[in-house]
């Protein structure tokens, strides 16, 4: 198994291209099944999740072709893909476990095929992570629903119908899966309460793209009317807004300065808004953001994680690590997930001192952190290990990360680009 070993204690200098965004490439690959046509995706990030979905989506007799290289200039790959043929609309256990967001084939199969067979994906590191909402959501638009033998059984002979969702809890995926059912649905839908989070709205003007009826993107009451049938089209992944921020954590904890390129600042208010509070100086240009602190040391600054526009969960482990070097006390109460800590004892292991009060994190500041072999859990805590190792006083080496792979692109490429001491080490 790789690992990546980081000497730290260097600040970073220079620039980094940010990739396309995991979290909307993925649901934008699954919109490909809700037409006979060839959609073009561009930007696409290389990574291993990506590949995962590729091969769900080719069992189910999706063709695709890869064309584009990713290049420095962060033009990213272009993958087509046409479903011309439903060939098989049941996606085994095997395939869903390697990664959750393959239940995103559950809304577009249905939607064209009239039923659909999904492995429940189960829990993962981070929470137990149910799929109720995405089910209860379909059968409102009149599916049919059983689980048996560990399966989603989902049927809609008459096809799906128009119908009202009003989700109690804001959730990305379930948001995601019923616009696509619905583009198809006889009549109208309306989604209340649906995630506003800006890989939603990407798939949801994708859609339009594809010739669906969708009102009120961006807000969290969408209305779509059915439509009878989507086509082809190109369209553009947006910038990773999670990546982004995990750079410039990276910048910030080191005291150095990296321009982003690409980075969009409109998706990441709050996040930047915390880190200006702690001491980030950001810098907005036409090329993308540049990040370095303002003078002096960080400032320790609470954070609460919430469904966007709030702070993303998706970067409080990095949040942090960047905490346990500033100046005073921190908070950080995670919200969306209810296990999502796992990076602090491997921080204790590098000399962080964090104590967890239920939900909330209290990190006591001005750490002198010293390398560490420690354990990556998950994608982002894997992450906030490599943001404390670039500060951390001598080696530390980060096991499993087959969970950064996941989602950061040539991670080690990009941070070494700017004077990291970041190398990997290739295992069996
Ligand atoms: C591939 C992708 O885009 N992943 C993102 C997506 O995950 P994902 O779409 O899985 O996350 P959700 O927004 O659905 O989850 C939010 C909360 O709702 C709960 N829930 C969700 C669905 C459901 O049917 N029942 C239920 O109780 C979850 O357990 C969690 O506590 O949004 C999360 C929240 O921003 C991010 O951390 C993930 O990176
Ligand atoms: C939790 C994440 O992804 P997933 O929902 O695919 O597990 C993430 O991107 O941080």
């Amino acid at each position: 198994m790789d690992r990546i070993r980081i000497i730290g204690g260097r600040p970073l200098h220079g620039q980094i291209a940010v990739s396309g965004s995991k979290n909307a490439a993925l649901p934008l690959m699954t919109a490909a099944l809700l037409t006979d046509e060839t959609v073009k995706l561009s930007n696409l990030p290389h990574l291993a999740d990506i590949a995962t979905l590729a091969n769900v989506l080719s069992h189910h007799g999706v063709e695709l072709h890869m064309n584009g290289e990713t290049g420095d200039g962060g033009a990213g790959r272009v993958l087509e893909l046409r479903a011309g043929r439903i060939e098989n609309a049941r996606a085994s256990y095997d395939l869903v476990r390697k990664m959750r967001a393959s239940v995103l084939v559950l809304g577009p199969l249905l939607a064209r095929q009239g039923h659909a067979e999904v492995s429940l994906p189960g829990g993962c590191a981070i929470g137990t992570r149910p799929v109720d909402l995405h089910l209860r959501g379909l059968e409102a638009l009149g599916a049919r629903i059983d689980l048996a033998d560990g399966y989603i059984k989902a049927s809609a002979p008459g096809g799906l119908k128009g119908g009202e969702v009003v989700f109690p809890t804001v959730s990305v995926g379930a948001t995601e899966n019923l616009l696509m059912a619905a583009t198809l649905a006889e009549g109208e839908t309306r989604l209340v309460n649906a995630a506003r989070e800006p890989e939603v709205s990407d798939l949801a003007e994708c859609l339009v793209a594809m010739g669906a009826d969708i009102h009120g993107i961006g807000g969290d009451t969408l209305t779509i009317r059915g439509v009878g049938r989507l086509h082809g089209t190109d369209y553009a992944v947006i910038p990773d807004r999670i990546e982004t921020g995990t750079y410039a954590m990276a910048a910030a904890i080191t005291d150095g300065e990296i321009e982003l390129l690409g980075a969009r600042s409109a998706h990441l208010r709050a996040a930047l808004a915390k880190l200006d509070e702690a001491g980030v100086k950001v810098v907005e240009s036409n090329r993308g953001l540049t990040v370095s602190r303002k003078n002096g040391p960080l400032t320790g600054t609470d954070v609460e994680t919430d469904p966007y526009p709030g702070f993303p969960t998706d970067l409080q482990a990095q949040f942090t690590a960047l905490m346990t070097t500033a100046r005073g006390e921190s908070r950080i109460c995670e919200t969306i997930f209810e296990n999502r800590f796992m990076h602090i004892p491997e921080l204790h292991r590098m000399g962080a001192s964090i104590a967890i009060d239920g939900r909330t994190a209290v990190v006591r500041g001005q750490s002198a952190l010293r390398g560490a072999p420690v354990m990556a859990s998950d994608l982002r805590a894997s992450a906030s290990l490599v943001i404390a190792g670039l500060a951390a006083e001598g080696e530390t080496v980060v096991n499993r990360v087959y969970h950064l792979d996941r989602g950061y692109e040539r991670l080690e490429e990009k941070l070494c680009g700017c004077g990291a001491g970041i190398e990997r080490i290739r295992g069996d």
